[in-house]
Parts: structure tokens; C-alpha cells; sequence
């Protein structure tokens, strides 16, 4: 019967389209779109009204396209397999002149295949390795910090942290001044990417473009100084620009600013909405404890150790759930379809709207609790969408989950500690949803653990 839910049909004008407004007449509703992003509630509370609303297929008019949200797994699985019909990834026209056309966030379907494919080969296990090495390394030095202050604000550490790991791994910036610059400049092409799109000065989409140009040309000097033998640094940079089969200057430049993008804040919030879910659920904490100090007892942090961590990586994975960080997955719709029993048109956005999934009852018993256990069975196929699934899946995704493991870890093993301020409002503006009190923890050193030294590093 379900395969009869999804066929592309010649004839659908007698299937319904989704219940939903388009709201006013060309800016159709936009400005609620926009109100929810700048709130301490975030964008997600936008689909969250409809959603509750209409139910889980609805439409609305955004940014001048139709929009379609859905959330079932029948209809993730049809729309990110790309089994039967293809879906191509979409992003509202705004993010593509941010990030660019090359982006692999962006490109065309010829051009992704290509991209990706050179881009994958570079997240081999030695560059791996290296960066989860140097992501400890800032960590622990990070955490000394705190060892004196007694207290610190998770999430801007992680953003630090997770944001000089990417930019050493990228493109061996290391001097500090430098990394406040460039970190100044992705976060304002972040703010933009959700905005208006106005190119009128002052506005926060007209300040992204300018971040953008300005990354583009340091990366530019990069590639520059590089080409004439100036410097040398072994990173994902100068594997780009040697390889036998290069990419163009295009698309280099494009997919360092989309890696950097795509890899900090994401993995920097949910490192800070892990450790509130963490500090919610004291009764998790001490079973992780236990798990940490039995299954790592005696291995160096590297590769091994972190595939020893069972317990920790259920926690990651459940964090990521109730924090689901990219709330839907964008993709156009090539031909009129029907999904889920409603007509859908040609050219309409489909967004898989992963956070509805992972609240969703049927699928995760008890969805409002906070129970790594439940990953201990195989989630259901397209239930679990944290990273995305099929051909887009995060490319990032093995990285993200050990930079987690790695904080989690030295947290645990060097600290007794407690979030200070249990707010859950958001910071307004967010791409990703971020904890507007930043995470605060008061931490007790644990004096008896191992904790701080350089040398434990693998
Ligand atoms: C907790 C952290 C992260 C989360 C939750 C996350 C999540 C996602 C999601 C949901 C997608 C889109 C899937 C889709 O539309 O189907 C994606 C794509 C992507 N991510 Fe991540 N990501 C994280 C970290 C990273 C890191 C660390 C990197 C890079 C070092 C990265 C690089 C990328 C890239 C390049 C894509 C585009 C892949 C493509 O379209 O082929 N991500 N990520």
C-alpha cells in the first residue's frame, strides 16, 4: 500500500497539496519566518507553530518559494535516498551567494559528485588522527584554564576550540590575532545566511557578503604565497592544491569557507547542548563516569580509545537528537510527485524536518527524555538524521562525533562540575540553535585523574 503513497504521477490534480498559508501576497511569510530567527526561540519555532498546526506535512511561502515540510520516515527515505526519484539538495538563494555556487553545501549535482569525491579522499585516518590530536591538545590546554578560573562558558570555548582545530587542519592558521579575524568574519557570513537578502549597507546580509569577500581574499594571499613555493604547511590546503587532478582556485576557496562553516558552530553547540543534557541528568553522568574510567583505563586518547567508548558515543548520539542541530534538510522537488498522499509541484522545497523525527513518539519512546540507552538497538532505517542520510550525509560527521568524544572525555576525567544557569533560551539570529547563556559550569578539579598532561596525548 505505501509504495502506492509515492509514485510520480501523470495526473495528480485530483491528490490535494498540503494543508498551510502562503501569507501575504510576494512576501508570503517571510516576516514570520524572520521574527522567529530573530527570538530567543529560535527558527525552528516557526515550523514547530505549523507543525503543530497543520500536522506533519504542511506548506508555507518563504523568501519567494514554496516551501514543504514533512516528517516521516517513509518520506525521508523516498526524498534522501534518491532510490526512485531524485531530489536534488536546495538552500534558499541567500546561503548560495554566501557560500557560493562551487560549495559543496551548493554546487550543482555534477559538480558536487566531483567535489565530494576529492574532498572525502582528504578525511583519510592520518589527517584524522592528526586533527583529533590537535583538537585534545586545545582542549586540554582550554580546560587548564578552567582548572584555575574554576568556572568557564562551555560554548565559547568550543567554539574557540572546535574553530582553531578546523582552521589548523584547513589551512595551518595558528597566530592568534588571525584566528579572532577570521573567526569574527565566518560568524557574521553565518548571521547572513538566514537573513534578508539585501545588499544595502548596514544590513546583516550586506556585512555577510563583505565577511565573505574578505575571507575570500586571505585565502587567496594563502594560495598565492603557496603556489610560488613561499610556504608550505601539511594540511587539507596544500593536499588540495597538489593532487594530480586539482580543483579549480573556485572551488578550493569555496569549500575551505563551507568546511569551516559547515564543521565549528555545528559541532561547538552541540558540544555545549551536550553537556546541559548532561548536567540535567545527573544519573547519566555517574553511568558514563563508570563506563569511562572501565573501558579506557590505561589506553592513550587517540583512535582506539574513542571506538572503546560505547556508553559515551550513545551519549553523543542522544544529545544530538534532542538537540538536533540542522532542523531540516533542504531538497527541490524535479517534477510534480506525491509524498506522503499530498501533491507536490515542481520546483517546491521539501524539508525533511529531522528535529519532528526525533521527537516523534512512535519512532522514540518516551522522546522527551534524555536515555542514551535507547541507542543500546539499531535505530529504525531514516529515524536517526542527526548527519543527514544518503549521498549528502555529513561529511564531517566521523570528525564531529570524536571532537564530541574527546570534550566529553577530558570533562568527565578532569572535573566534577555543574551548569550555572539552566536557561534554554536561544541566541537570536543563530544558523544553528545555540544556548543563549552560553553554558556556564562551575568545575571542580578531579585531583587524582591523569588530567592536563601534554604528554598523554597519542
Ligand atoms: C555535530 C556536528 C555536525 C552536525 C550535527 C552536522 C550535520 C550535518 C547535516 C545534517 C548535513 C546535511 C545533510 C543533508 O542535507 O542531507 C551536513 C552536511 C555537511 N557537513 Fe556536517 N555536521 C556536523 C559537523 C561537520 C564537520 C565537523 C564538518 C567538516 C569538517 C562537516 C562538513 C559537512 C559538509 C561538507 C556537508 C555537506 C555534504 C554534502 O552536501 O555532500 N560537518 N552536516
Amino acid at each position: 500500500m505505501k509504495f502506492f503513497k509515492f509514485f510520480v504521477s501523470k495526473n495528480t490534480a485530483m491528490v490535494n497539496p498540503p494543508p498551510g498559508s502562503f501569507g501575504l501576497p510576494f512576501i508570503g511569510e517571510t516576516p514570520a519566518f524572520i521574527t522567529a530567527n530573530s527570538s530567543n526561540k529560535g527558527l525552528y519555532e516557526f515550523v514547530k507553530t505549523r507543525h503543530l498546526k497543520y500536522g506533519s506535512c504542511f506548506k508555507t511561502s518563504i523568501f519567494g518559494g514554496t516551501h514543504v515540510f514533512i516528517s516521516s520516515t517513509e518520506a525521508a527515505k523516498l526524498i534522501l535516498s534518491g532510490d526512485s526519484l531524485d531530489f536534488p539538495k536546495r538552500y534558499i538563494s541567500s546561503i548560495a551567494e554566501l557560500l557560493g555556487d562551487q560549495s559543496l553545501l551548493c554546487a550543482s549535482k555534477e559538480n558536487h559528485k566531483i567535489v565530494r569525491h576529492r574532498i572525502s579522499n582528504l578525511f583519510d585516518l592520518d589527517s584524522f588522527s592528526s586533527s583529533i590530536n590537535f583538537f585534545d591538545e586545545l582542549t586540554l590546554k582550554t580546560m587548564a584554564q578552567w582548572e584555575k578560573r574554576k568556572s568557564a562558558l562551555v560554548l565559547d570555548d568550543a567554539m574557540k576550540i572546535t574553530f582553531n582545530a578546523m582552521c589548523k587542519t584547513l589551512i595551518s592558521l595558528t597566530e592568534e590575532n588571525e584566528l579572532e579575524m577570521l573567526q569574527k568574519d565566518v560568524l557574521l557570513v553565518g548571521e547572513a545566511m538566514l537573513a534578508i537578502p539585501l545588499k544595502l549597507p548596514g544590513t546583516r546580509f550586506y556585512k555577510g557578503l563583505k565577511a565573505r569577500e574578505r575571507i575570500m581574499n586571505k585565502l587567496k594571499r594563502m594560495i598565492e604565497l603557496r603556489r610560488k613555493g613561499l610556504e608550505f604547511h601539511e594540511d587539507f590546503l596544500q593536499s588540495l592544491l597538489t593532487t594530480d587532478d586539482p580543483l579549480t582556485d573556485g572551488q578550493i576557496l569555496e569549500n575551505i569557507l563551507t568546511l569551516i562553516i559547515a564543521g565549528q558552530d555545528t559541532t561547538a553547540n552541540a558540544i555545549a547542548w551536550m553537556v546541559k543534557y548532561l548536567d540535567e541528568n545527573q544519573e547519566v553522568q555517574d553511568t558514563l563516569r563508570l563506563h569511562l574510567s572501565s573501558e579506557i583505563h590505561g589506553f592513550p586518547l587517540g583512535l582506539e580509545a574513542l571506538h572503546r567508548m560505547s556508553y559515551a558515543s550513545k551519549v553523543v548520539k542522544e544529545s544530538l537528537r534532542m538537540m538536533t542541530i540542522v532542523s531540516w534538510l533542504p531538497r527541490v522537488a524535479m517534477k510534480d510527485c506525491q509524498i506522503d498522499g499530498f501533491h507536490i509541484k515542481k520546483g517546491w522545497i521539501l524539508n525533511v524536518d529531522a528535529r519532528a523525527i526525533h521527537y516523534d513518539p512512535t519512532i522514540y519512546e518516551d522522546p522527551m527524555k534524555f536515555n542514551p540507552l535507547r541507542f543500546e538497538e539499531d535505530s529504525k532505517p531514516y529515524s536517526f538524521l542527526a548527519f543527514g542520510v544518503g549521498g549528502r550525509t555529513c561529511l564531517g560527521m566521523n570528525l564531529a562525533k570524536a571532537m564530541m568524544l574527546v570534550f566529553l572525555y577530558r570533562l568527565m576525567t578532569s572535573f566534577r562540575w555543574k551548569v550555572t544557569d539552566n536557561d534554554s533560551s536561544l541566541e537570536k539570529w543563530g544558523l544553528f540553535p545555540r544556548l543563549r547563556s552560553g553554558c556556564p559550569v562551575l568545575v571542580t578539579p578531579l585531583k587524582t585523574e591523569k588530567a592536563f598532561t601534554l604528554d598523554s596525548l597519542s
